[in-house]
């Protein structure tokens, strides 16, 4: 560091005998005492000075480092440039920035020919309170959500007393957690008036919104009630960042646009919705609220996720409801799904949920417990999964239009059915191997949580639901009184099951209709038409007589080419995300120096204490500050340069040895400063400060 040197560029000022050294007050002596310097080296005189300063508080405030307006008087046009275009501006990468010995060239330090002192502005502390109270979000008005009520009447009112519990989760979301804070946040966007807009964005196949879409279809009256629950509030910004402009589609090497610090804004957009998903609860002035129980066991916060009015009781025999909810152990979100008027008269039947609670596979919904409630008013049997956000099922995603017009519709591209093909048997072989069966291989039971990524779902439900209906072997007069696990054999009948309810979907999914499997020579023609001879070869294996050497292990070794070809394209994928996570890990990087340099820089219990930030490492850091982000321009304009502050926090954390002008704000003094140094200054003060704080 040069900081003794004295730099040669302003003309000593008139009045400068009267004037403290810098030199003295940042290094206690100046080397060109008695050498040329015209400013006052008398150290007594300026112990006096600083008790004055100290004591007197409008003394105090003129020294404070923030306190002159920053005026520098040239900037480089290049920086000017930068800033009127913002977001497109190119950032130097770090191996260039180490190769330039110059000095940057947007800087403070070069004002310095002469800019008259601005010494009477100063920082007003009231109009900065002000404006950081403007700064301040509006209140928001009380809780809004999305979701529509339903205005058929379908649950007994609670048994209260966790209310409480919803209310500190409410509470948790605004104050504990930020993400939380902001999810919360995010769940009162409006989906009505700016609703529009949002779907333009919006995946049409998924999300909440597509829910109410969806909703908004089938029953009109329901599409009436969502647009009563609109808040008149602003939508969520997802394009934070502008588009590339044409004319820096010519980078060199070594230069970035911004958008390459940033996820890709398809996968943020989607990420920030499944974000809001799950942060999305009631509105607790909406009548569905005060009809769902406020707290389950440990759950509370119940989101209703079923969007069809009617019950269907075509899978499992019973009406079933599914809901989010929080649950207070781990503060995760997990779907609830309720078994409506199911009376479990064995608690051994409890037991058929072991061994589904420990199977993990990617294409399977991980089950996590089971219980029996009367919360809801009746007996209820609940069944808890994980929850992905925003995903659908098979059957919205493609019979939700055609299943019951009965036509042949446009199929699954057979690309994808062998990517379903591929996880199912998967997700079988998986469950066949344990022992089990799944007995929901059926569309609305398959979960879409992704592209082409789809998970069996309600695995589990069925072995309970039917667990006391199986007789033992030695009382068969009354089956009730002795209910037995699942035999092997029925375990083997199931299996055969799975396999031929497997072959069923494939054979609705290539046609594009459920009602597909009731014509089956016609829908094998229309495969065989559309289709390669390999997928109507595993569907006649799927659909052929149950037997005992038909197994899904066949079904693995027919696909087996495909399963190669799945397995290449995650890879792919995988890469790919890779690739856009290592963005995102060096905005990571910058976020740690910034959390840094804000901890450093005007600490206001080290307001009284004139070291803190006027000498030393802290000064240079504050002056670095400045010089990062209170540039402007020779019309006293902010700069505001993405670029220049990503290339300065860049070379910061990089270190190098590229050197620095850095001038104070009321332009006395002027610093000669490498990145290195700034770097260990940072480093060292940060220490300190966690020494003297007992950092976490
Ligand atoms: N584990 C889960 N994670 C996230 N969302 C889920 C989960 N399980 C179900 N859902 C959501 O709940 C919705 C309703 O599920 P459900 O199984 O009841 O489908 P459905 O089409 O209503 O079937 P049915 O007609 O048999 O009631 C699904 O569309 C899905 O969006």
């Amino acid at each position: 560091m040069s900081a003794n040197d004295h730099p040669q560029r302003t003309p000593p000022r008139n009045n400068s005998k009267n004037r403290m050294c810098r030199n003295v007050v940042i290094h206690g002596y100046c080397k060109f005492e008695n050498k040329g310097c015209e400013y006052n080296h008398d150290s007594s005189k300026f112990a006096v000075n600083s008790q004055t300063t100290s004591s007197s508080p409008d003394l105090k405030m003129k020294l404070r480092v923030d306190s002159p307006v920053f005026t520098p008087t040239t900037s480089s046009s290049a920086a000017t440039d930068a800033a009127l275009q913002f977001a497109a501006k190119v950032a130097e990468s770090q191996a260039a920035a180490a190769a330039a010995a110059a000095p940057a060239n947007v800087n403070p330090g070069s004002n310095a020919a002469g800019t008259p002192l601005n010494t009477t502005t100063y920082y007003d502390t009231s109009a900065h309170q002000q404006q950081h109270q403007q700064r301040q979000l509006p209140p928001q008005p009380q809780v809004v959500q999305s979701y529509d009520s339903n205005p058929y009447a379908y649950y007994s009112d609670p048994g209260g007393g966790a209310a409480v519990t919803t209310q500190q989760h409410h509470q948790q979301q605004q104050q504990t957690s930020p993400e939380m804070a902001l999810g919360h946040a995010m769940r009162n966007m409006n989906l009505g008036a700016s609703q529009q807009q949002l779907q333009q964005v919006a995946d049409p196949q998924r999300g909440v919104y597509n829910h109410h879409q969806h909703s908004a279809a089938l029953d009109p009256y329901y599409a009436q009630q969502q647009v009563a629950m609109v808040a008149p509030q602003q939508p969520l910004q997802y394009h934070l960042y502008t588009t590339p402009l044409p004319h820096i589609s010519n980078l060199h090497p070594h230069q970035k646009t911004i958008h390459s610090f940033f996820l890709p804004d398809h996968l943020r957009e989607d990420l920030q919705r499944k974000s809001e998903a799950v942060q999305q609860v009631l509105d607790p002035s909406a009548p569905e609220y005060h009809r769902l129980p406020q707290e389950i066991h440990h759950y509370h916060s119940f989101y209703p996720l079923d969007v069809h009015r009617e019950r269907s009781v075509k899978v499992f025999g019973y009406p079933t409801w599914v809901y989010k909810a929080f649950s207070s152990v781990d503060g995760k979100p997990y779907v609830l799904r309720r078994v409506e008027g199911f009376r479990l008269t064995n608690e051994s039947a409890m037991s058929s949920i072991e061994g589904w609670r420990r199977i993990r596979h990617s294409n399977i919904v991980s089950v996590r417990e089971a219980f029996t409630t009367k919360a809801f008013g009746d007996n209820s049997l609940v069944f808890v999964y994980d929850y992905h956000p925003l995903s659908t099922t098979l059957s919205t995603k493609y019979f939700s239009a055609s299943a019951n017009s009965g036509a042949m519709g446009q199929g699954v591209p057979e690309k994808n059915l062998w990517s379903f093909i591929t996880q199912l048997a998967s997700a079988l072989k998986t469950i066949h191997a344990a022992a089990l069966a799944a007995c929901c291989i059926e569309p609305s039971k398959i979960l879409v949580t992704g592209k082409n990524r789809i998970r069996l779902n309600c695995c589990g439900i069925f072995d309970m639901l039917s667990y006391t209906h199986q007789p033992s072997p030695n009382n068969t007069h009354n089956p009730s009184k002795t209910p037995t696990p699942t035999s092997s054999s029925t375990t083997a009948h199931h299996q055969q099951e799975d396999l031929l309810h497997f072959g069923q979907l494939i054979v609705a999914l290539a046609c594009g209709s459920l009602s597909a499997v009731h014509n089956l020579p016609k829908s094998i023609d229309h495969i065989i038409r559309h289709n390669s001879i390999d997928l109507k070869n595993v569907i006649l294996y799927l659909l052929s007589k149950p037997s005992s050497y038909k197994t899904i292990d066949d079904v693995v070794t027919m696909i087996g080419p495909r399963i190669l070809h799945e397995i290449n394209s995650a890879h792919h994928y995988n890469d790919q995300l890779e690739g856009h996570l290592q963005r995102e890990l060096e905005n990571g990087r910058i976020v740690r120096l910034l959390a840094k340099l804000g901890t450093i820089n005007e600490r206001p219990e080290f307001d009284l204490d004139r070291t803190w930030s006027e000498t030393g490492d802290r000064y240079l850091l504050k002056l670095f500050r400045d010089y990062i982000f209170h540039q402007v321009d020779d019309q006293n304009r902010p700069l505001v340069d993405m670029a220049h502050i990503v290339q300065c926090l860049n070379k910061l954390d990089a270190g190098v040895d590229e050197k620095l002008m850095l001038t104070s704000r009321d332009d006395n003094s002027c610093l000669i400063v490498s990145y290195k140094e700034l770097r260990s200054c940072v480093e060292n003060t940060f220490l300190e400060l966690c020494k003297q704080g007992g950092a976490t």
